[in-house]
């Protein structure tokens, strides 16, 4: 374990202290570490190892088992994308192979999830099948205090926004990895892209201060192609994303974008997992918030 940081340098928005994950991170890897007793926190800087990703599926699986548990028998739920849904998809299984849950549908956002809910016993349906989705539990690449997300790591993020936002309650599972002050700061923004329009949308990216770049696929030669058949670009926002729903807005005002992965005003809570020593502690944002704020007081007086 490296040094720790102090809270007034995450609270003055010190970008290099913030958090990234596997798929294309800006900066290095950080971890909020919390004293349970008196709720003491401090920051930690954890070198990127084995603990680390432990912590994480550990703390993915709290927030899995958290978020299903919301879930009732009758409801028409909607499936999120990457590793954290995939476990709430199993968790959701497991309690209708058991009984729990009886009459649940399912709609998911992309083949994988469907085919993660095929395999764990979750029944799906189209999403044109259905009128309404009672709850939603998903993701994200990152999250900041005002709820809004950066999604799109698994460039699943177009269909993924139909269903969170069409979800009567849109629940967004994130391990403490997840959360930054500013949206930008550890992941690009996802473009999803018609591939006939691919170089003029690059170009007006660009005039809106973007630096993009078309994802390639890791195992196939060329550009990774979505389950809608589109093209994806990173756009790294080397200012800073100050205002999100602003910026969501003008990128999908460029004609040929299908998308891009920022989510403003369409969550409803977001759960926060957080290591604490050997356990994890899940709590709300607003709790996880509140923390930040009462340390960050602590160490300016
Ligand atoms: O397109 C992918 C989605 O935004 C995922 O929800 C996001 O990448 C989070 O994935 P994970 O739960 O694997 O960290």
């Amino acid at each position: 374990m490296q040094g720790a940081i102090s809270f007034k340098q995450l609270a003055a928005g010190d970008k290099s202290l913030l958090f990234c994950r596997s798929i294309r991170p800006i900066n290095g890897s950080n971890l909020w570490d919390f004293k349970r007793k008196g709720f003491s926190l401090s920051i930690s800087a954890v070198s990127q190892n084995d603990t680390t990703q432990e912590v994480q599926d550990a703390s993915k699986r709290a927030l899995a088992k958290k978020a299903v548990g919301l879930v009732k028998s009758g409801m028409v739920v909607g499936l999120g994308t990457g590793s954290t849904s995939s476990l709430a998809i199993e968790e959701l299984g497991r309690l209708i192979n058991q009984g729990k849950l009886k009459d649940i549908v399912a709609v998911g956002a992309n083949y994988q999830s469907r085919v993660l809910a095929r395999q764990f016993g979750v029944k799906t349906v189209d999403l044109n099948d259905v009128n309404n989705i009672d709850i939603a539990f998903d993701g994200a690449d990152e999250v900041d205090f005002n709820k809004n997300l950066l999604k799109g790591g698994g460039a699943a993020h177009t269909m993924q926004k139909v269903i969170d936002s069409m979800s009567k309650e849109c629940i967004i599972l994130a391990d403490q990895s997840k959360v930054v002050l500013q949206l930008g700061s550890t992941f690009p923004v996802p473009v999803e892209v018609l591939p006939p329009a691919i170089s003029p949308v690059l170009r007006r990216l660009v005039t809106l201060g973007g630096v993009p770049e078309i994802r390639s696929a890791l195992r196939k030669d060329g550009p990774v192609i979505t389950d809608l058949g589109n093209m994806v670009v990173d756009v790294s926002f080397p200012n800073g994303i100050q205002n999100p729903a602003e910026l969501e807005k003008s990128i999908n005002m460029i004609p040929g974008v299908v998308e891009n992965g920022i989510v403003s005003g369409v969550v409803s809570s977001v759960m926060v997992a957080i290591q604490d020593r050997d356990d994890v502690i899940v709590m709300s944002l607003e709790e996880f918030a509140k923390i930040v704020q009462d340390q960050t007081k602590a160490e300016s007086t």
